[in-house]
């Protein structure tokens, strides 16, 4: 298998950092149509079509919202033909809930990105079934131009690790205005608190990343014995409190993958 086309159902914010991902890592604009029924601004290059392809893709990426899949599976049937990979960002909607809609097809994926695929910087869960190593090569090619490619054995544990990677810019993000809100009850002007928190933790992150040694260690290497860093760890550490509140985080969240499983199941 070679993907040389690839049309994409559901062209949002999600699968447009794919597509910028891939457009920087030098993916031609022609391998990609998009489909959309009312049309939308696609890149310069790709293809945008208003009507269900009459042929079948190498790749159908589907990128719409988890409960819309049964408004465009049924458009897709010439799309999906037995050579066809069809790869889903969906959340929640299992391996077994996307070959019910999509039984011709060669090989089902699920490929959990996040938007960091625009810089090239997203840890991308893969699992798949129907695969050929010779597709499992070229998959796995499409996600590390997007970051990394993370295969799991099974799909037993893919909405946890949704709500790690999928969702944890979204909690990321969260954690730094937390920094910035902090630093502005406590007297900082705030646009200045903003500006801090946004460039320490892009700083410490890049560097956590290039390191030799693990956050663990790099936390104690800025936590003088006695000194103000100490004080801090000691409120996150003492009985666990940010441990627990994040667990209850990526709890709340793979539960509600859970729930849009079941949702996305087919009776009968
Ligand atoms: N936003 C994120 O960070 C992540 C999202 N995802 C998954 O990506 C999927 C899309 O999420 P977002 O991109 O955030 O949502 P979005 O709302 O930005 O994108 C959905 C797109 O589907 C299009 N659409 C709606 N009806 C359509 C139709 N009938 N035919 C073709 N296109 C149609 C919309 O115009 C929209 O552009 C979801 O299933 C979500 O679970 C997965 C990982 C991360
Ligand atoms: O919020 C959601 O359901 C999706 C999953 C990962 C990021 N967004």
């Amino acid at each position: 298998m070679s993907i040389t086309n690839m049309l994409i159902v559901g062209f949002g914010t999600m699968t447009g950092a794919m597509v910028e991902g891939w457009l920087k890592a030098g993916r031609p604009a022609t391998t990609f149509t998009i489909y959309h029924p009312r049309g939308k601004d696609v890149p310069d290059g790709a293809q945008m079509v208003t009507q269900w392809p009459a042929h079948p893709f190498d790749v159908v990426l589907l990128g719409v919202k988890p409960h819309m899949l049964d408004d465009v599976a049924p458009g897709l049937k010439d799309a999906v033909g037995p050579e066809t990979v069809v790869i889903s960002v969906l959340a929640g909607v299992e391996l077994a809930s996307l070959r019910d809609r999509f039984a011709d097809a060669a090989a089902i994926v699920r490929f959990m990105p996040n938007l960091a695929c625009a810089l090239g910087k997203s840890p991308n869960a893969l699992v798949a079934e129907g695969l050929s190593e010779a597709g499992k090569v070229d998959i796995t090619a499409l996600a590390q131009e997007l970051g990394s490619a993370e295969w799991l054995e099974s799909e037993g544990d893919f909405d946890l690790v949704t709500a790690l990677a999928g969702s944890g810019p979204g909690f990321t993000y969260r954690f730094i205005d937390a920094l910035a809100a902090a630093a502005s009850r406590l007297g900082l002007e705030e646009q200045q608190a903003g500006r801090l928190a946004l460039q320490m933790v892009e700083g410490a992150s890049a560097l956590a990343a290039r390191s030799e040694f693990s956050p663990g260690e790099l936390a104690q290497r800025v936590a003088s014995p006695g000194g103000m860093t100490q004080k801090g760890l000691d409120v996150l550490d003492g009985d666990d409190a940010l441990i627990t509140l994040l667990t209850d985080t990526l709890h709340s969240a793979r539960d509600r993958g859970a729930e849009m499983a079941a949702q996305a199941r087919r009776q009968g």
